[in-house]
């Protein structure tokens, strides 16, 4: 069964948007757990425009003995103030997968994969690194990507598709080619050997049509939907509406 794994980066967002503790990130993440989500994602930034180092920490210790962690970031990115950078986040921490993206700062959010033939070398010690730590490897990748076996080579053990541009086709009614685009990079995935998440832009009306198209896919990593739809209908009634799509595209 596929695997839900909650982004609750805005939950830090709206904390961070008066300065004080509330809401609770580890609270919330609690709820998801309990509503019975496989794990909880987060995305800490350098500029720390919500998830920071200390909520990362107490994440790893709510879910130790729960579900998986997920902390998705940019390798290359250089410790600043607090933050100390992934790898070192990752090594005190130690989550059950390490997601790579290639964002800068001047991103509003992650809007594309990496590029493995200019990045291939430079991330193959990281990956490394980060399994030595024991951590699953997943590299953020652009659907159609030539690069999807480069990921196998470079020792990766999964890719999460990037499913912004299939999402933006969705909600414009025409996404049949981004979907077979998808569906290509999941096979090409599949036959080198790498396992396949995916993520962005995901929500409860374009997630089934998706996994249908999609059988392997291991992981969804959802956030900044399901916590906006949250809003309306609650966080465990939103977790509960997502395991529903996702066990109604595998029956
Ligand atoms: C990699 C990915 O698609 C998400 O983790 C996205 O980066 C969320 O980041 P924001 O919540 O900062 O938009
Ligand atoms: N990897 C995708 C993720 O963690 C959440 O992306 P989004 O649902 O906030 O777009």
């Amino acid at each position: 069964m596929t695997v839900l794994s909650v982004n609750v980066n805005k939950i830090a967002v709206l904390r961070n948007s008066r300065g004080g503790v509330l809401p609770d990130v580890v609270e919330a993440a609690r709820c998801c757990i309990a509503a019975g989500c496989g794990g909880i994602t987060v995305h800490p930034r350098p500029d720390q425009r919500h998830i920071r180092p200390d909520d990362v920490r107490a994440l790893a210790a709510l879910t130790a003995a729960t579900v998986e962690f997920n902390i998705e970031g940019n390798p290359f990115a250089p410790p600043r103030g607090s933050y100390p950078g992934l790898s070192a986040l990752i090594a005190e921490t130690r989550p059950a997968q390490a997601t790579l993206v290639p964002d800068g700062d001047g991103q509003i959010t992650s809007d594309h994969g990496f590029d493995l033939r200019r990045d291939g070398e430079r991330l193959k010690p990281l990956i490394r690194e980060l399994k030595f730590h024991g951590c699953r490897v997943s590299l953020f990748m652009d659907a159609g990507s030539p690069d999807i076996e480069l990921a196998a080579d470079i020792g990766a053990d999964r890719i999460e598709i990037y499913t912004g541009p299939y999402a933006e086709a969705f909600s414009r009614g025409d996404y049949a080619a981004e979907l077979a685009r998808c569906a290509d990079t999941a096979r090409r995935a599949r036959a080198a050997g790498l396992a396949v998440n995916a993520g962005h832009d995901l929500d409860q009306r374009n997630l089934g049509p998706f996994l249908r198209a999609l059988p392997e896919v291991e992981e969804v990593s959802i956030g900044h939907a399901l916590i906006g739809e949250a809003l309306y209908d609650g966080l465990a009634a939103t977790v509960a509406n997502y395991l529903k799509v996702i066990a109604a595209a595998r029956s």
